[in-house]
């Protein structure tokens, strides 16, 4: 079974209470073979630099004050979570190892890395026999054994080696953070936030599949949420986005720390010890979260310019000073941002490459999508000058824009900077099913469309799904070249993947667009309302469906506050669905639906003259994108009887299909077979016609295909679709050909009904009539 690293920072293990509470999460999450990497414990680490400093100082009473106040936390926790034997043993092993330290220092052999490693493994040492004392099978373990480096690298195949044969037993793993020894077995320390890094190295060397990084914070804000009341907190970032900010020299992740889960697909996750209910952030792999927008304040900074640096140098440097520096380039010049305490340890390593350019500075960055940060820059900088702040330097990159001040960034301006820049905006994420006829010109059609709902919403086009493959980018694909992106990037898929991908999507809102012909899709509707997805189907098969599937839908719909707009399955672009919506808002009963709901069967209706076969006008209606992928669907009349369902069911009317009569235009026999065997059949449907077109005329009337829908004063319904021979000068034989015609009858409308036509079929009108549906679903959602 797959195992997870725990790691545990030095806030999580505090007091003998949080140690208390500690345990109580690996009770309740850690399996046997998991591993909990720890920290030291509160603010040990600081007061062992503080004893390290005293001995550099040769300060004798500082040294022993400062190891009798380590003695004493300790002591305390020992006291505090142990009975008798377990806490007799640890006492005794504590006194030894102070009594080892004070030898060295009087000896001078006090070494500092030794020195500060044990933080980490008085509270490795306690957590594990403290899980043991709670009956867990727990072991702690000195990490030094697991982690060796030469010259400052990692080996990391060795280290794999040791951990597979030191943690290979069924019991739980307790090891040391931040600590590791290098080939002469001389302890080393993996510098800044080294405890969250061991936990992912660790994650990497045992095949984990997640680290848990339990914190004091809930998980990754937009800003600092004791500044900020607003301030968000994400449920995911992705990986890129973490490792910005923390170049950036954000608190939460370290840079170092998302390195060993580069091509892995090892979860991280960052969560309260404090708050186990709260929900954590995770950090995803790039595609898998939408560019989130972040504020990250700095303080006391200095900014150098350098003339050269080597490769790996700022790691070097960071690693000296224990804090992240960030580097820039702007105008082929290097930058650093150093903080100011620092400035002079970093230069002397520069010796004579860098200079001071400004000092003392403070101020945030922005980081954003790509597409949004030169604007947001701009809005920052008039922000700023409105509340009187003055930037002495600013840079933009491509995710992120710098801004470095005089003041400091008060909560006050943090908020207003905050409120207009990150406040989660109203978002869209848009799934297309579909790239046929219709869906590759709604595709199209998105570029202009898109860019003019951006106004109101930000909407975002996260997938094109085909039948056999897709193309997914949680942050959107580019509409200009997404025909290139298709052929580099889309993948083949199952179901499954499909709502999961769709399930992950971190959007305030999700529509999916079916523009599939395809019923098994219209099955996939009640996952992807589960996943609180609003639907646009220009599919009928949904609609169309049994009454007790379609009207469960409508119930998870409604409970889930979702909309379904399928403008389209009706009367292409036509807003025959807003007319019939209108008159029933206003009061009105529609009693009555008569005309031609086919585009196909209107223009084969309309164009058959004689001078060529009826199949041959069946080919170039499909050609034209007027017919379903199969037209016989349009010629058995199934697609109409559909058609005339769905008006049915939006005026309330429960029927299913079997209660709409159906006659066909074609022979019964050629439903069956491949479409193929059809077209080797195709005269079959010639005569078929031929005879139907004759006995019109022998009437002096003319073949067209009708629909009609009663609704009889008794409340009974009677509904048909079939063949009609219609009077020459009737509005039905006079169709311009492809055109639909509604004639709808109601209380209102019962001697002059009302009328509706146009085109009934067609690419561009069907995908004009979806983007209609997108357009008002945002106007809904807005
Ligand atoms: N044509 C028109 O004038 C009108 C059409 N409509 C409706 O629009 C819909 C699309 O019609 P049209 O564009 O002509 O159809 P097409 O056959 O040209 O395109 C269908 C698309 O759906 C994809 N698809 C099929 N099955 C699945 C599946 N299970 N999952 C994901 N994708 C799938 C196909 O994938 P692949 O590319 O891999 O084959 C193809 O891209 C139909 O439901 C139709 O009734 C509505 C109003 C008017
Ligand atoms: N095949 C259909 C297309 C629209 O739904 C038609 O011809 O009307």
């Amino acid at each position: 079974m797959a195992k997870v690293v725990h790691k545990f920072g030095g806030s999580s293990l505090s007091s003998a209470e949080r140690y208390q509470a500690v345990a109580q999460i690996v009770l309740s999450h850690c399996r046997a073979g998991d591993c909990v990497v720890v920290s030291a414990a509160g603010k040990t680490t600081n007061t062992l630099v503080k004893l390290w400093q005293s001995y550099q100082q040769d300060d004798i009473q500082g040294f022993s004050d400062i190891l009798l106040q380590l003695e004493n936390h300790q002591a305390e926790l020992i006291k505090a979570l142990f009975q008798a034997q377990p806490q007799r043993q640890l006492l005794s092993q504590l006194d030894t190892e102070l009594q080892v330290i004070t030898l060295h220092a009087k000896q001078k052999t006090l070494h500092e890395a030794a020195l500060l490693a044990h933080g980490e493994l008085w509270s490795a040492r306690i957590l594990g026999c403290y899980l043991t004392q709670l009956g867990f099978a727990a072991r702690h373990v000195d990490a030094r054994r697991l982690f060796t480096l030469h010259q400052g690298q990692l080996l990391h195949q060795q280290n794999k080696r040791s951990c597979a044969e030191q943690l290979s037993e069924r019991v739980l793993y307790v090891v040391t953070g931040f600590i590791a020894s290098d080939v002469a077995n001389n302890t080393v320390t993996l510098g800044r936030n080294g405890s969250d890094y061991s936990a992912t190295l660790l994650a990497n060397y045992i095949d984990a599949s997640a680290v848990s990084i339990w914190t004091d914070t809930q998980g990754v804000f937009s800003t600092d949420p004791r500044k900020v009341a607003s301030a968000i907190k994400y449920p995911k970032i992705c990986r890129a986005q973490a490792h910005l900010l923390a170049r950036l020299g954000n608190p939460v992740l370290h840079a170092k720390t998302l390195s060993p889960l580069k091509h892995t697909n090892i979860k991280l996750q960052v969560r309260s010890s404090f708050d186990v209910e709260a929900t954590p952030t995770e950090i995803v792999k790039e595609g898998y979260s939408k560019a989130k927008r972040f504020i990250t304040t700095f303080d006391d900074l200095d900014l150098i310019r350098v003339d050269a640096l080597a490769q790996g140098e700022v790691s070097e440097l960071s690693h000296l000073i224990q804090h992240s520096i960030h580097q820039f380039t702007t105008k082929g010049e290097a930058f650093l941002l150093i903080p100011a305490q620092s400035t002079h340890r970093v230069l002397k390593v520069l010796s004579g490459r860098a200079n001071i350019v400004e000092s003392a500075l403070q101020g945030f960055a922005i980081v954003a999508s790509s597409a949004d940060i030169a604007q947001l820059q701009t809005l920052a900088a008039q922000l700023l000058n409105e509340q009187n702040v003055v930037v002495r330097f600013n840079h933009q990159d491509k995710e992120y824009a710098l801004f470095l001040t005089d003041q400091a960034i008060d909560s006050d301006v943090l908020a207003i900077l905050h409120d207009q820049l990150v406040s989660k905006d109203r978002e869209l994420a848009v799934v297309i099913a579909g790239l046929g006829n219709v869906g590759e010109v709604f595709v199209q059609q998105c570029q202009h469309q898109v860019a003019r709902l951006q106004q109101q919403f930000d909407v975002k086009v996260v997938a094109l799904v085909r039948s056999k493959k897709m193309l997914f980018s949680a942050n959107g694909i580019a509409l200009n070249t997404w025909q290139q992106q298709w052929e580099n990037e889309s993948n083949t898929y199952s179901n499954e993947e499909l709502i999961e991908r769709i399930g992950e999507l971190d959007y305030e809102h999700k529509v999916v667009i079916d523009i599939t012909a395809s019923e098994a899709f219209s099955d996939l509707y009640p996952q992807l309302i589960n996943q609180d997805c609003h639907l646009i189907s220009a599919n009928k098969y949904a609609g169309t469906a049994q009454s007790a599937w379609y009207q469960q839908l409508c119930e998870q719909l409604f409970e889930r506050n979702l909309y379904w707009r399928y403008n389209t399955s009706v009367g292409a672009g036509l807003p025959i669905n807003f007319a019939l919506a209108d008159l029933q808002h206003s009061g009105d009963r529609i009693t009555h639906i008569d005309g031609v709901f086919s585009g196909t069967l209107s223009w084969l209706c309309s164009s058959f003259d004689g001078s060529q076969t009826f199949s041959s006008l069946v080919l170039e209606a499909q050609k034209m994108g007027y017919t379903e992928p199969d037209p016989r669907e349009d010629l058995s009349g199934r697609d109409m009887q559909r058609k005339l369902l769905i008006l049915a069911r939006d005026i309330g009317l429960t029927l299913d299909l079997a209660d709409i009569e159906l006659e066909p235009l074609m022979p019964q026999e050629l439903a069956q077979g491949s479409w193929d065997e059809f077209l080797t059949r195709r005269e079959e449907l010639d005569v078929f016609y031929e005879q139907q077109y004759q006995s019109a005329l022998a009437q002096e009337k003319v073949l067209r295909y009708t629909g009609s829908l009663h609704v009889l004063e008794s409340g009974k319904v009677k509904a048909k679709v079939g063949i009609a021979f219609v009077d020459k000068s009737s509005a039905i034989a006079n169709l311009t050909p492809g055109d639909n015609i509604f004639v709808i009858k109601s209380v209102w409308y019962e001697l002059n009904p009302l009328v509706l036509q146009g085109p009934g079929a067609g690419k561009e009108v069907t995908a004009a009539g979806i983007h209609s549906d997108l357009y008002w679903l945002v106007q809904m959602l807005k």
